[in-house]
């Protein structure tokens, strides 16, 4: 694992150590802090470059292009909202996705599957345990959005989001994130609505770094990537993580998200 990520800063293989213990506390104290943590040079630069050549003939070629309108929550209706509330403002999402099973030999997969990362993410959120998922496809996924293209204002299902920015763009694709816009008791739909409306003064912005560890807190931060421009791409993987052994996707669900269904 020494190859793929930089131990001597990161030392995730050394979970009994002081230095393990340091890092994990400056994680949760961002988290806390700004409902993010990003760790910049967790994957070695020759390894965010591999990843990259692997994934982008098969992401030209067999990636899963999803277009797409939703409003925050991704559902068709919400109790107590009118259909037309502000709130429940559709918005359009463009992005391109290759699933686990079209990154075989990937770095990315190399990672997922070595225990001690998720462990780590688990301390970091203060949980027992993760899991990595057992379905084919969504265990890890490479997104990439094109000129013009977005993933769009969202809550996350998940409590956190876990990701590694493999390619930036020449402009666009930064996080833009509105940090506990609502909680489990408040809504806070007149605060969404404001962040809809591009009225919300506590809106920022983050410029993720290619390679670097980045995991916030989606469930109560509302977020977006900001829409491309230019010929790069911005590709991002993205990892799943539950707290129970052996989740998987129906093949409705596979279908849904990516075009096609394999078994798990
Ligand atoms: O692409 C990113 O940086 C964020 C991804 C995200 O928000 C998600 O997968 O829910
Ligand atoms: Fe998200």
């Amino acid at each position: 694992m020494k190859h793929i990520l930089d131990l001597e800063t990161y030392p995730l293989d050394k979970p009994e150590s002081q230095e393990y213990a340091a890092l994990v506390a400056r994680c949760r104290e961002r988290l806390a802090a700004d409902g993010m943590f990003e760790l910049k040079g967790f994957l070695r630069d020759n390894v965010v470059r591999a990843a990259i050549d692997l994934a982008t003939p098969a992401m030209r070629t067999d990636s899963h292009r999803h277009a797409r309108k939703h409003n925050v929550y991704f559902r068709d209706s919400v109790e107590g909202l009118s259909d037309d509330d502000p709130v429940l403002t559709r918005v359009e999402t463009v992005n391109h996705t290759l699933c686990a099973d079209q990154l075989v030999g990937n770095p990315v997969l190399t990672l997922y599957d070595w225990a001690p990362f998720a462990s780590f993410l688990a301390a970091t959120m203060g949980k027992d345990a993760l899991y990595p998922m057992e379905d084919p496809m969504a265990r890890v996924n490479v997104q990439a959005s094109r000129d013009g293209e977005a993933l769009n204002w969202h809550f996350d299902r998940s409590e956190f989001t876990t990701t590694i920015l493999l390619q930036s763009p020449e402009e666009g694709g930064e996080l833009e994130y509105r940090k506990d816009l609502r909680s489990k008791d408040d809504p806070n739909y007149a605060g969404v609505a404001a962040v809809l409306r591009n009225e919300d003064p506590e809106v920022r912005k983050a410029r993720l770094t290619p390679g670097a560890l980045n995991v916030f807190r989606g469930v109560d931060t509302l977020h977006r990537v900001v829409r491309v421009k230019g010929e790069t791409e911005r590709m991002v993987a993205i990892f799943a993580f539950f707290d129970r052994p052996g989740v998987t996707m129906t093949a409705k669900e596979q279908l849904g998200f990516y075009g096609r269904s394999i078994a798990a």
